[in-house]
């Protein structure tokens, strides 16, 4: 049964008596979680000055390595010892194989009233360990045996991980995050859940499906390796429409501004009705064109967001958001996510003021808004599959899902003839033997007999979709 001594992060044994209890509540609930989507289960539990000790039935440390609220993970041993003597034998056979031919120190940390000091006890494992090892080196030590004496308890650390620090998630409240999937709202959202927000995701589907799909996909990797104590939502507003009326209404220069614009009023709708206390945003000041200080002053002083805009990557350079996402393991999935140029001009607007943003606003349908806000679709990142947020009123796709069904509707070529791979002819389709929920994509050279087909296994209640531009204009899965 493995046992692990979790060291909480520095300032929450700071926080005051009140506060305190509801802290290490959370980050119990939420290491238990940890434990329980690694598929183990905690056989026990206690807190003990600023640790949690924890027993579970399976090794979990890289999950609980990634629990906010976390400093350090101790894979541990754990004795119940009678006297000194007692303990040093113990600790000196459990350090035995950490010390041989390496030079090594002995640490103790001791709580309770005992009859030695941790001095004693350093003094004492350090010689009986001294024999197996390339001697004692308090300076500078290849390894070092450390050990927690609590009362007549003791621990000895096996190996240890670092956690990620910061506050459990929870107790700092609820945030909505502006989601692209791209490198920079992944680490904002990250960032903030780190000081304890529970960060759900808003989505808006600006053009290629493909984007939402793999912007789904960074949201759930988020969500299940770091998000504790609670389901996350991951909420989809298709914004094509609007993205369309912008492109055709809105000045050049200004498109880009506007559109933030309009995301913002959207978001702060969604962030009212779902009772959120701040929304989330990746921008950065002068990163991209659209992101000057004073286009993200026309924007908000336009939209008047009804919650505090939260903008944790202000001060970080590209480079270093993309470390971190690295670094917490996103920069594969994040990398895939297409960036979404069709409404960016060449020529940004850099200096744009509110009363501009008011003006261009002022030539678009903002009822496409309001019905794109209606119908928000909102899902369970922890449950759901990507596949899942795929719009099903559109008949046409423009690219392969990974699991999907691939249906060759050019019966006349026979399959061998430049066909993809996995794909079937449609003579071999039984729709009767395909899941419901299976995404079938049926495709042909153009897309458009694929789309008639696709339609018809629609009535037969397949999930049936036509490659956009067929074969010729083929995209990629995800
Ligand atoms: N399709 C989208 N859905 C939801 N939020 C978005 C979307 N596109 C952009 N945002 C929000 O606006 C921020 C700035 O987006 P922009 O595309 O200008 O910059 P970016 O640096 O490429 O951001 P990212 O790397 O997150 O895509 C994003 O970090 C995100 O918070």
């Amino acid at each position: 049964m493995p046992v692990y001594v979790v060291t909480v992060s520095g300032e929450i044994p700071l926080r005051s008596s009140r506060t305190r209890p509801r802290f290490y509540r959370r980050l119990v609930e939420n290491l238990r979680d940890a434990v329980e989507r690694a598929g183990g289960r905690v056989l026990g539990h206690e807190v003990v000055e600023a640790k949690v000790v924890l027993r579970t039935d399976v090794d979990v440390t890289e999950a609980l390595s990634k629990v906010f609220g976390v400093h350090r993970v101790g894979v541990v041993a754990e004795y119940q010892f009678k006297d000194l003597k007692d303990l040093v034998a113990w600790a000196s056979s459990e350090a035995r194989d950490l010390v041989a031919n390496k030079r090594f120190a002995v640490r103790v940390k001791r709580s309770g009233s005992h009859d030695f000091t941790s001095l004693d006890v350093a003094r004492e494992v350090g010689a009986a360990l001294k024999e197996y090892s390339a001697g004692v080196d308090l300076e500078n030590p290849e390894v070092t045996v450390e050990i927690e004496v609590r009362g007549s308890r003791a621990f000895i650390y096996k190996r240890a991980a670092e956690g990620p620090g910061g506050l459990p998630v929870g107790v700092e409240g609820r945030a909505l995050a502006l989601f692209s999937g791209g490198f920079d709202s992944p680490v904002a959202a990250w960032l903030v859940a780190k000081r304890g927000v529970q960060v759900d995701f808003l989505h808006f589907t600006l053009g290629s499906t493909r984007a939402t799909y793999l912007a789904f996909k960074v949201a759930r990797e988020l969500s299940s390796k770091w998000l504790h104590g609670y389901r996350p939502r991951f909420v989809v507003v298709d914004f094509r429409k609007v993205v369309a009326e912008v492109a055709s209404k809105v000045s050049w220069p200004m498109r880009q501004v506007v559109l933030r614009a309009l995301m913002y009023t959207a978001a702060s709708r969604l962030a009212v009705a779902g009772g959120y206390n701040a929304i989330v945003t990746g921008e950065s000041i002068g990163q991209a064109s659209s992101q000057t200080l004073r286009n993200l002053q026309a924007v908000e002083e336009y939209a008047k967001p009804s919650r505090p805009v939260l903008r944790p990557l202000l001060g970080f350079d590209k480079e270093e958001i993309v470390a971190l996402s690295r670094r917490i393991g996103f920069y594969e999935l994040s990398s895939k996510v297409p960036e979404a140029c069709a409404i960016a001009p060449s020529r940004v607007e850099t200096h744009a003021t509110a009363g501009m943003v008011e003006e261009e606003v002022r030539k678009v349908d903002m009822s496409l808004v309001e019905k794109a806000v209606e119908g928000a679709r909102s899902f369970d990142t922890l449950s759901s599959r990507p596949d899942d947020v795929i719009p099903s009123d559109d008949v046409e796709i423009d690219f392969i899902p990974e699991d999907a069904l691939l249906v060759d509707a050019r019966e006349w070529r026979g399959v061998d003839d430049g066909s993809l791979p996995g794909a079937i002819p449609l003579s071999r389709l039984d729709p009767d033997n395909v899941p419901r929920d299976k995404v079938v994509v049926v495709f042909c050279d153009t897309g458009a007999i694929s789309t008639i087909v696709a339609e018809m296994l629609r009535k037969k209640g397949l999930r049936a979709y036509s490659l956009r531009g067929g074969l010729k204009r083929c995209g990629e899965g995800g």
